[in-house]
This record gives C-alpha cells, structure tokens and sequence, in this order.
C-alpha cells in the first residue's frame, strides 16, 4: 500500500510528514524504515495524541528510557525544547558585541564601536508554538536564537541542546508537571515573572512534580543513587 501522506498538499507538519521527508531524502535507509514510521504513527495516533509525554510513549514504549539513539524518532520532543528555549532565552539579549568598523545593514547605518544586543524576532514571538521547528521554511532549527548568532555562537550549543535533550526526555517519561493546586483542590496556573538583568529566569512559582505510574516509579527507583 502507497504511503500518501501529502496527496492534497494540505499535510501539516507532524511525526509522520517529518519522519517521511527525512527518509525521503536519504540514500541509504534501511528497508525496514518506512513501515517503522508507519507503526509509531500508528501507536501515536492509537494514543489519540501529540503531546510530548505520547510521542515518548509511543517510541519507547512500556519499559525504557530514552538514549540519545531515540533523538531522530522524536521530532516533536526536540522542536518543544528548542521553543521552550526561544521563547525565554536565558540570555535574552544574548552577550553584547560591538563593531570594528562602519557598516550597513538593511539600509540602517551601523557606525564602528556601536554596542549590538540580540533581540527576539520573527512572526508571534510571544507564542509558544513547537510547530516553528518542525514545518519547513518557518524557522531554521539549529537557530533558536538562545546561543547567540553568527562568529561568536555558543561553542557549547551541541553538548548544551544534547544534555537538554536527555534530561527533558527523562524528566517527562517518567513525570507529570502539573500546576499546584488551591485550596479548593484545583489546579491553578503559577502565576511568575521573570528575573531581569543579563541572565532571566522565572521567579518561585509552585508545580507539582509526580512519577507518571506505578511502572514510571519502578524505572526512577531502578536507576542507582549516584555519589
Ligand atoms: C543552555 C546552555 C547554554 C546557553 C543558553 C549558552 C548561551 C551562550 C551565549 C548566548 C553565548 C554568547 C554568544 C555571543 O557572543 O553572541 C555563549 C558563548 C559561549 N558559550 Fe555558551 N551557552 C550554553 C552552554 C554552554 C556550554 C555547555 C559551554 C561549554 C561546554 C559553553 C561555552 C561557551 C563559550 C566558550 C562561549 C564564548 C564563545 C566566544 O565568545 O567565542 N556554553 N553561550
């Protein structure tokens, strides 16, 4: 059976387009791989979901824990950190350069010497939407902006987005985050600023923080104490 996922160009971007665009463009993929995205599609859409926490279930399924061999199978996770990561950068206005000589950008003069900070940009900065690092066109996804630009990028971005990577997918494999709950019982949505100054951060707010299931409690207690 032909796997037709675009017939009417209307496809928007998802596990299945991305996985499928991927191994489009591949020489040498293994045999096995279109039916592979076929039956994580399936499991994912069995799972009636798109959330993070489904697209985890559904690659690794009952028992393991995320390895950075699962990167590629997790598309959705990846775009949702690296938004999280645009969307309030620590560095907000990145480190502060200064240029070596006159220059002219976009038709605005820069004289030499004048001091330049990053600033956020592009179409609903405010928005948190993951979908700007999956659908191609809309956002370059080694530019989230957070690591700075250009000469003096972040070196460390690499170890940075991978040490994210393996920790975002622990954490949410095996938790819930929820907001905290009022005296009535209900959740309510932390209400927190942000630290200003170079580095910004968010302010005490309160979540709750639990092992998703009894088996997800069984994993954490597995994983030897280190020290
Ligand atoms: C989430 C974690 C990190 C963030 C958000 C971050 C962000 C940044 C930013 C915004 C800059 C300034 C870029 C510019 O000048 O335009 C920078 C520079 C730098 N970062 Fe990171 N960084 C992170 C992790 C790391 C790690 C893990 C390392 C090393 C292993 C590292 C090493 C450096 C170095 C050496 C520079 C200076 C580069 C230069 O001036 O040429 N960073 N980082």
């Amino acid at each position: 059976m032909e796997f037709n996922y675009k017939s009417n160009g209307t496809a928007q971007p998802s596990f299945t387009s991305t996985h499928l665009e991927r191994l489009a463009a591949m020489n040498d993929a293994p045999a096995d791989a279109e039916q592979v995205i076929k039956n994580t599609a399936a499991n994912i859409f069995a799972g009636g979901s798109n959330t993070v926490q489904e697209e985890l279930d559904a690659v690794l399924g009952g028992v393991r824990l995320p390895e950075f061999e699962d990167m590629a199978a997790l598309p959705y996770m990846i775009a949702a950190y690296k938004e999280a990561m645009r969307w309030h950068p620590l560095l907000p206005l990145g480190v502060a350069h200064a240029t070596t000589q006159d220059d002219v950008i976009d038709g605005y003069f820069i004289p030499k010497g004048a001091i330049i900070f990053l600033a956020g940009f592009g179409p609903d900065i405010g928005k948190f939407d993951p979908g700007r690092f999956m659908e191609s066109g809309r956002r370059d996804p080694g530019q989230t902006g957070a690591f700075g630009y250009g000469r003096r990028v972040c070196p460390g971005r690499y170890m940075a987005e991978n040490s994210l990577f393996i920790a975002v997918a622990s954490i949410l494999r095996n938790f819930d985050i929820k907001p905290a709950r009022d005296s009535s019982g209900n959740e309510a949505m932390p209400e927190y600023d942000w630290t200003s100054g170079i580095f910004s951060s968010p302010t005490h707010y309160q979540c709750t923080i639990k092992p998703r299931s009894k088996a997800a409690e069984e994993r954490i207690l597995s994983i030897p104490a280190e020290g």
